[in-house]
C-alpha cells in the first residue's frame, strides 16, 4: 500500500474539529434544503430574482482564506477519513444526498435517497449520480480493504430506473486484487427491496505509485 491512510484526529484539536464538523454539515442542511425549494418551485421571476439576491448576498459573507485547490481541509482525512466536502458523502455539500456509510463484514454499505435534484428521466435519477454513488462506495471499499486506489474502469448495468425520494442501499465490495490493482463491484437496489438490482458496477482502481502520489496529493505530505 503506497498511500498514507488517514490517522484520527489529534485529541486536542478534537472539540475544534467537532464544532467546525457540526457547523459545515448544519450548513450543508440548509443549502440542501435551498436547492430542493430552488428545484422544486413555481414561483415567480419577481421572487426568483429577490431571492438571487439574498442568496447574492449570503455567500459574500463566505469570506477569509480560502483553501487551495490540493489543499485538504483540516476537518477532513485523506484518505479513510471524513469527507466534509464530498459530492457523495459529504455532509457539507449542497450536491451530496449524503450518503452514509456503514462497514459489513464483506464490503460497505451505503444508504441515502436521492431527491428531485438528481433527476435525469422525470421522478428516476439520473445515470451519472448512480456512477458516482457505486464509485464512491467501491472506491471507499477498497481503501477500507487498506489497499486505497484510483478508479481507471468502472461497468455500469443500468437494470431499472432509481426512483427519487425513496430510501437506496448502495454495496461496494473488493472482489480480488493483483498488484497495485484492485477489482470491485458494487449494486443499488431500494433499502425496501435489497434483493432486485437495479444498477450494478464493475469497477477496476489502482494504487498509485509513491511518486505518483506525491504528485497528485501534495496535501497528503503537507499534513504529514
Ligand atoms: C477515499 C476514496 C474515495 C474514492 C471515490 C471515488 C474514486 C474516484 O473518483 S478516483 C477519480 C477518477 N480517477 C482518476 O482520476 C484516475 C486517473 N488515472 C490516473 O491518474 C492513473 O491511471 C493512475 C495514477 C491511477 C495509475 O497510473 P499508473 O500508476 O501509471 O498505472 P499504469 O502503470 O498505467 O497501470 C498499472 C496497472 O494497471 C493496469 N491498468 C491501467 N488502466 C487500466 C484499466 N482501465 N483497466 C484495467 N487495468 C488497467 C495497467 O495495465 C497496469 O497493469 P500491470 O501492472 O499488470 O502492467
Amino acid at each position: 500500500m503506497h498511500i498514507p491512510l488517514a490517522e484520527p484526529p489529534a485529541a486536542a484539536g478534537a472539540e475544534h474539529l467537532e464544532q467546525q464538523q457540526a457547523a459545515i454539515t448544519r450548513l450543508g442542511h440548509e443549502l440542501r434544503a435551498l436547492v430542493e425549494a430552488t428545484v422544486r418551485t413555481a414561483a415567480s421571476a419577481d421572487t426568483l430574482h429577490r431571492v438571487a439576491d439574498g442568496v447574492r448576498h449570503v455567500t459574500g459573507q463566505l469570506t477569509g482564506r480560502r483553501r487551495a485547490r490540493t489543499e485538504i481541509p483540516e476537518v477532513d482525512g485523506f484518505p479513510g477519513g471524513p469527507r466534509m466536502y464530498s459530492p457523495v458523502v459529504g455532509a457539507g455539500s449542497p450536491l451530496a444526498p449524503p450518503v452514509r456509510i456503514t462497514p459489513t463484514d464483506d464490503g460497505l454499505i451505503g444508504h441515502c435517497t436521492l431527491g428531485i435534484a438528481h433527476e435525469g428521466p422525470p421522478g428516476y435519477g439520473h445515470g451519472g449520480m448512480s456512477a458516482m454513488l457505486l464509485d464512491e462506495l467501491m472506491g471507499q471499499a477498497c481503501t477500507a480493504a487498506g489497499t486505497p486506489g484510483l478508479t481507471v474502469s468502472l461497468q455500469m448495468r443500468y437494470h431499472q430506473p432509481i426512483p427519487l425520494e425513496t430510501p437506496l442501499r448502495i454495496v461496494g465490495r473488493v472482489t480480488g486484487t493483483d498488484k497495485r490493482k484492485i477489482f470491485a463491484a458494487g449494486t443499488i437496489t431500494t433499502q425496501a427491496d435489497p434483493s432486485t438490482d437495479l444498477v450494478t458496477a464493475d469497477a477496476v482502481f489502482i494504487t498509485p505509485d509513491p511518486d505518483r502520489t506525491r504528485a497528485l496529493f501534495p496535501g497528503l505530505e503537507e499534513e504529514a
